[in-house]
């Protein structure tokens, strides 16, 4: 249904404007005259009738990844498919034209979506109604407080017949009241079997809510999976989350949820890297409550056909007994001279019998690359042409 592979945005900072206020915030800080990467290496793949939450700290890619998966941005890298017909409520500013009327606007957005005049026409009333803007609706959108004009998206959102939604934190700025309309609208969406992506700060409601959580950070997807896993390692990332306290949870005893790759423990995520490098492969684990002690963990880093390249261990005992998602950062100071993609697998053994408790291998990849185009090792070599 949706589809994005090896997505990356790159944004230029130079003579950057902010379009809000919180843009102008979020962006203080950064660097300017550099390409900016505002999305890196994106893939996902949301099937028919999913209910995904989009989550990661100001800043992190979220509302620009569901800009470039609603075709409003074109990625700088990287293929995106959607079938279906997809519906968007994008931040504010985007998708209506300040110039006309609520009305006209209604009809010039559910067009560009697909729909006849008559099917406008039907449906008319059904959106202002649900808006409850009857009275605001020959009025131009300029002169709408957030919370109409919010109100007013929604309503066309919703009423086009969409196969895929895709929501922005938007949906904050309207009163409690609405915000519960369009909780009700989605839970009816989600039943009726259609897709649903949206961005949220609310971890509470993608618990409460979604199929799945994607996790940004720094415009790299960080996870992808369980909301349970995905809330509690965002809390961690964010803070509000103590990385070593006792949380509930009783799937598995020791369970790797995650890997990425930087060049420095903490450091931003990064998948490509040169022989000579730092590389530093960091793995959380979720730990229960019940997690034998003795526990260490193997990581391979594998090769073309799974080929087991070099081994890292923890010692005995290196991985806490405490219950809890910890995260442990195994650093390469020098890369090898090797090329190619890279995955890692990962066993966790008990040093009692010295047996596998948990294996998963990830399918997060790193690239080692270099001017040699081909095979495993880079060698150094002459070639020279005799006769
Ligand atoms: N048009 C643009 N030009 C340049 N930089 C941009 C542009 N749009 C977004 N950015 C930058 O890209 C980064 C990601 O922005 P984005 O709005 O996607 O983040 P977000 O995760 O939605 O944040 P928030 O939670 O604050 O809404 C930010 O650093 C932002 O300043």
């Amino acid at each position: 249904m949706i589809r994005a592979t090896g997505v990356g945005k790159k944004f230029i900072s130079y003579h950057r404007r902010a379009t809000s206020l919180k843009e102008l915030f979020v962006r203080r800080g950064q660097a300017s005259g550099d390409d900016f990467w505002a999305l890196r290496d994106i893939d996902v793949e949301i099937g028919r009738g999913q209910t995904v939450g989009l989550a990661g700290a100001n800043g992190s890619g979220k509302s620009t990844l569901l800009k470039v998966l609603a075709g409003i941005l074109r990625p700088t890298h990287g293929e995106i498919s959607v079938s279906g017909r997809i519906a968007s409520l994008l931040e504010l500013g985007a998708g209506f034209n300040g110039e006309l009327t609520g009305r006209d606007n209604v009809y010039l957005n559910a067009s560009l979506l697909g729909l006849s005049r008559r099917e406008i026409d039907r449906m008319f009333d059904s959106i202002v109604d649900f808006a409850e803007l009857p009275h605001k609706i020959d009025d131009e959108v300029k002169h709408y407080s957030s919370g109409q004009y919010v109100r007013l998206g929604f309503a066309v959102a919703v009423h086009v017949d969409p196969d895929v939604l895709l929501v922005d934190e938007v949906l904050a700025v309207g009163d409690e009241a609405f915000q519960k309309k369009c909780l009700a609208k989605i839970e009816q969406f989600r039943t009726q079997g259609r897709t649903i992506l949206f961005v949220t700060h609310s971890l509470d409601l993608i618990e409460s809510i979604c199929d799945r959580i994607l996790v940004l950070e720094s415009g790299s997807m960080i996870f992808d999976g369980a909301p349970e896993i995905g809330t509690r390692l965002l809390r961690q990332r964010l803070g509000s989350l103590p990385s070593d306290g006792p949380v509930p949870y009783d799937v598995a005893a020791a369970r790797p949820v995650l890997v990425t790759f930087a060049r420095d423990p903490g450091g931003p995520p990064q998948v490509q890297f040169d022989p000579g490098e730092k590389l530093t492969v960091s793995l959380t684990l979720d730990l229960t409550q019940d997690a034998p002690e003795r526990l260490y963990l193997h990581v391979y880093v594998l090769g073309q056909h799974d080929l087991p390249i070099w081994l890292m261990e923890t010692s005995v005992g290196g991985i806490p007994s405490k219950p809890g998602l910890f995260t442990v950062d195994f650093t390469v100071p020098k890369i090898p001279e090797l090329l190619g993609a890279f995955a890692i697998s990962v066993h966790v053994s008990d040093a009692a019998t010295g047996v596998p408790i948990t294996k998963r291998r990830f399918d997060d990849l790193f690239g080692i690359s270099g001017p040699q185009a081909g095979g495993l090792l880079k060698v150094d070599y002459e070639a020279r042409t005799r006769g």
